[in-house]
């Protein structure tokens, strides 16, 4: 009888790289988010290795284009994009000229996922980039649809901006529960303000530790996140949230007066919406519905929806969305927003408000769809408020995510 194999325990760093190479492997190829790649592949890892897989995979997404560059400039023919060599050799430079580890851990963490394979191809191209002394440019370059598709949309500037702040996790925005509060806040935290009730703190850290986070003064918010809730004004009567988990806008409706019915169809996500309320001390009915078969007993005073998009305006902290939004992808979601849209239209009373927001850079899923709607409903006129329209990366707060925000109200 076969003896079985002991287990031999793999080298330390090897099964980070391992998880992060299935995780690049299903957003690239399968279209996953990050997220729910790394929750596959880092089952069971222990913390820290997960944390290593997550900064790999997250480096390598953000500086993918000029990674391959690299790579291409010392093969004699370009590797093809799938191969298994330039998905290890992208892990190893992003290890070594992103995150700063030794080049001969880098690529020694590496070979083991290449036993029985090309070892000595990336072996070589490793050691001759070093050897080359190679770096990264700065900024890092956008995959070129992204960049082609942002500048015929927002122009130079606003790629410039984008390729600026894909280098790094952007700093962390909180939005206070009472914005009468801003100034004392910013004090107590170190922070700057860009609006009352926005605070901004240099880097991301330990949330959970801050002064505040206990006693629910705050929430973790995008400033740009923060826009289509703060369109809709002070409390005017019942609030429809729609597409509404984890519940940053929920949360502000509610400290802002409305009485909020809160709607989502993943459990998971608002069990996070649940805990944020009871940490707030805020108050919403929280309704678990696929919004496109749930409708409310009656029409209310206003509905926002915050509709599931390409999400290409929060590549900062996504960088995967990078690579996913495909125009395929990008004509689906607005399909789904258009569906959502003209069926929560329904819901508004006359005289009431809707706001319609996406976290996305594509005017299909923004102003086309705006501009649709209007065309197509002659109940409802566009309605300007002080925060609304188009947010560019560039175009507010020195950095926020990508947006788009607009208000509309029924003839009464
Ligand atoms: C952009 S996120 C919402 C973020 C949230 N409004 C906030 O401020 O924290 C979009 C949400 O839409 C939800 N969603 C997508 N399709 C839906 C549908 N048909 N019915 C209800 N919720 C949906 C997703 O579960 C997701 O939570």
């Amino acid at each position: 009888m076969p003896h079985p194999q002991p287990h031999v325990p793999e080298p330390p760093g090897v099964p980070a790289r391992r998880a992060a190479l299935k995780v690049l492997d299903a957003v690239l190829r399968r279209g996953s988010p990050l997220e729910a790649a790394l929750a596959g592949a880092g089952a069971g890892l222990p913390p820290p290795d997960r944390a290593l897989a997550h900064a790999l995979a997250s480096a390598v997404l953000r500086r993918l284009p000029d990674l391959d560059a690299l790579i291409d400039s010392v093969t004699a023919r370009p590797l093809p994009p799938d191969a298994k060599a330039r998905a290890v050799l992208r892990i190893a430079l992003a290890g070594a000229l992103v995150l700063g580890t030794p080049g001969h851990a880098a690529i020694a963490t590496v070979l083991p996922l290449v036993d029985g394979g090309p070892r000595k191809l990336v072996h070589g191209v490793f050691g001759t980039l070093m050897r080359r002394q190679a770096r990264l440019p700065e900024p890092p370059n956008l995959p070129a649809a992204i960049a082609e598709r942002w500048l015929a949309n927002w122009g130079g500037e606003a790629v410039e901006a984008a390729r600026r702040a894909v280098a790094e996790p952007p700093p962390l925005d909180l939005t206070l529960r009472d914005p009468a509060e801003t100034e004392r806040w910013a004090e107590r935290l170190g922070a700057t303000s860009f609006l009352p009730g926005h605070l901004r703190l240099p880097a991301r850290m330990p949330v959970a530790e801050l002064p505040g986070y206990h006693e629910g003064a705050w929430w973790v918010q995008d400033v740009a996140a923060s826009l289509p809730a703060r369109a809709m004004g002070s409390g005017g009567g019942r609030v429809l949230d729609l597409c509404a988990a984890p519940g940053g806008k929920t949360l502000q409706l509610a400290a802002q007066g409305w009485d909020v019915v809160a709607v989502d169809q993943s459990e998971s996500r608002l069990a996070r919406l649940r805990d944020n309320l009871t940490r707030t001390k805020l108050a919403a009915q929280v309704v678990c519905a696929d919004v496109l078969r749930w409708a409310p007993d009656a029409p209310t005073d206003a509905v926002l929806i915050d509709a599931p998009c390409s999400a290409t305006g929060i590549f900062r902290r996504h960088p995967d969305v990078l690579h996913r939004a495909h125009p395929a992808f990008i004509a689906e979601m607005a399909e789904l927003q258009a569906r959502i849209l003209s069926r929560a239209a329904e819901w508004v009373k006359p005289g009431g408000i809707l706001v319609y927001a996406t976290c996305s850079l594509e005017p299909e899923e923004g102003e086309r769809q705006a501009e649709r709607f209007l065309n197509d409903d002659a109940r409802f006129a566009p309605e300007p408020a002080a925060h609304d329209g188009r947010i560019l990366p560039s175009g507010f707060a020195q950095g926020c995510d990508g947006f788009f925000v607009a208000r509309f109200r029924r003839n009464a």
